[in-house]
């Protein structure tokens, strides 16, 4: 067993460790990376990146499929090609990764250690059956894998999931998409969209992350008139026959039903890679979860020498926040025993189905179970369906609705469905963190035909409500049409 002394060991070479790895870099030259899969990180290799580039070539069939709808209308039936669609997939995901694999490269060598990382205690790590590693300071940046109920596992060979997905050779027949949550929307729209015969099952009746209930109903009926959804299936049994899966069910309304499809895709959420890690032959506290305890704005797990960032810690499993936690996470590992607090952002997610759902801020359930015995926020709201711009564009679909405090009139979050939510939630993040009121952002600059405009028509009707700015005017004189 070789035997290695170092200041700081990085244990994942994602988004998270590849950040934590050089700023923990520039305290002390002496630090190792640990990595035990493919180097390229989720993001690039079976995540964000392959994810976009399915939508988009789902959304190129949607614009042809809506054109007629101003008159447009393209001779013939539209082709789809699969194996064409799964080969620029593939090949522009292993560009997005080859960058990252690029970097990776750049370390040292002896820098990098290449195996399955596990706490032997709280100073010593073992990797595969070839190094112990004892090191001063840790970061546990592992990441998270899907996670599904063991009923799936009699689908057999036919269960996938994402990462599957982004290695298709050709689209299939048929795919079950279990989870109608961020994964199982995006990838089962698109792949709805490219023409395969996707069915979309949840429990619950939730939609995404959202948490509104008027923002989750809007999308649930709105999901349901795109493809089939079952928003509260009760799972009864799943078959591997010789064509592929019979999956028997109940259905919304109680009824019975079988279907068969070629796949099942599992998206019923992540579980973070702190199992298999040796945690409980550490001295750290551990959740419920097997997650060690630790403050988010140092990443420091209770008063120890461990941190632990990006999806391990499984609070905000997005890649900014991995990135940043990463930084933090590295930087106070290098520094140890002095420890800084990292700069944490206003809240910021997105959904990339279309409508677009996406949230900023504190959720609506955080603002409600915060402030619902006082009465003191309020909801102001616009529909996307009869607002100009998303009118002429024919994405007149979505609902938008802002939460803000009574009395100073800062605003406190939102939730939405609706036309470019990506860019009306980075404008949301942007004046929430800048600590704005309703009224100060009325005072921006709005420009005419724009959906900010229907942002500008939730931003006024929250401010009534605030009794912080006159009552909302149906179709205001000066609002420009449609507005
Ligand atoms: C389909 C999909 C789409 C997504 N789309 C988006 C999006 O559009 N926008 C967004 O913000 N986020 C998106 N995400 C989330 C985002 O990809 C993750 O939040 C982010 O990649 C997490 O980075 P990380 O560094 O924590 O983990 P990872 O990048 O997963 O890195 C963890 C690394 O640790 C390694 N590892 C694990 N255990 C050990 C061990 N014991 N020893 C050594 N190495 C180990 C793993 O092999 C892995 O390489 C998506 C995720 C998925 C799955
Ligand atoms: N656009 C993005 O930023 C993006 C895209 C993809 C993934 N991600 C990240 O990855 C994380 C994981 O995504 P995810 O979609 O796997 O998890 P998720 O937690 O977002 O959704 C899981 C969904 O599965 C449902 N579910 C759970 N058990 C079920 C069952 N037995 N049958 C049917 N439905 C069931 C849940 O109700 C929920 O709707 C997200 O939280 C997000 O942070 C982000």
């Amino acid at each position: 067993m070789k035997q290695l002394n170092v200041d700081v060991a990085v244990i994942g070479a994602g988004t998270a460790g590849l950040g934590a790895y050089r700023t923990a870099k520039a305290h002390t030259e002496n630090v190792v990376l640990i990595e035990g899969g493919p180097y390229g990180t989720t993001c690039a290799r079976v995540g964000c990146m392959p994810s976009k580039l399915l939508i988009a070539a789902a959304e190129a069939v949607h614009h042809i499929e809506q054109a007629p709808g101003f008159g447009v209308k393209a001779s013939g039936e539209i082709l789809i090609d699969g194996k064409a669609v799964m080969q620029r997939v593939r090949s522009e995901r292993d560009r997005f990764a080859g960058f990252v694999v690029e970097s990776v490269d750049n370390i040292p060598a002896t820098d990098k250690i290449r195996g399955y990382a596990r706490f032997l205690d709280d100073s010593r790590i073992q990797v595969d059956d070839h190094t112990v590693i004892t090191a001063q300071r840790f970061v546990i940046a592992t990441g998270s894998r899907p996670s599904y109920p063991a009923i799936f596992a009699e689908a057999g060979d036919r269960l996938i999931v994402n990462d599957d997905v982004f290695d298709w050779k050709d689209l299939p027949h048929s795919v079950a998409v279990f989870g109608p949550g961020v994964i199982g929307l995006e990838l089962g729209q698109a792949l709805s969209r490219l023409g395969v015969n996707v069915k979309l099952f949840g429990i619950g009746n939730l939609v995404g992350p959202l948490t509104d209930p008027a923002v989750i109903d809007y999308a649930r009926n709105h999901f349901k008139q795109q493809f089939p959804f079952i928003a509260d299936a009760k799972l009864e049994r799943i078959q591997r026959t010789e064509q592929g899966l019979s999956i028997e069910y109940q259905d919304d309304e109680g009824n019975y039903q079988q279907d068969t499809f070629e796949y099942l895709l599992a998206a019923t959420g992540r579980t973070p890679n702190v199992d298999k890690l040796g945690l409980e032959n550490t001295t750290l506290n551990l959740s419920e979860r097997g997650i060690p305890e630790y403050n988010r704005y140092t990443l420091q797990c209770s008063d120890s020498h461990i941190f632990i960032a990006g999806d391990a810690n499984h609070e905000l499993p997005l890649l900014h926040e991995a990135a940043d936690e990463g930084r933090i996470a590295g930087d106070n590992a290098g520094q140890y025993p002095t420890i800084r607090s990292g700069q944490r952002r206003t809240p910021i997610s997105v959904v990339f189905s279309d409508p677009q759902l996406a949230m900023v801020g504190q959720t609506f359930k955080q603002v409600d179970q915060k402030n619902q015995t006082c009465g003191c926020y309020a909801v102001g709201e616009v529909s996307f369906e009869d607002q100009g711009r998303s009118r002429v564009m024919l994405k007149n679909k979505g609902i938008l609705r802002v939460y803000g405090a009574q009395g100073t009139g800062l605003l406190l979050g939102a939730e939405m469905m609706g036309p470019a939510a990506e860019h009306l939630a980075h404008l949301l993040a942007w004046v929430i963190q800048q600590r704005l009121t309703v009224n100060e952002v009325l005072a921006l600059p709005f420009y005419h035909p724009v959906i900010e405009e229907g942002l500008r028509t939730a931003l006024r009707d929250l401010n009534s409500k605030l009794k912080l700015g006159p009552e909302m005017i149906k179709h205001c004189l000066d609002c420009g049409p449609g507005a």
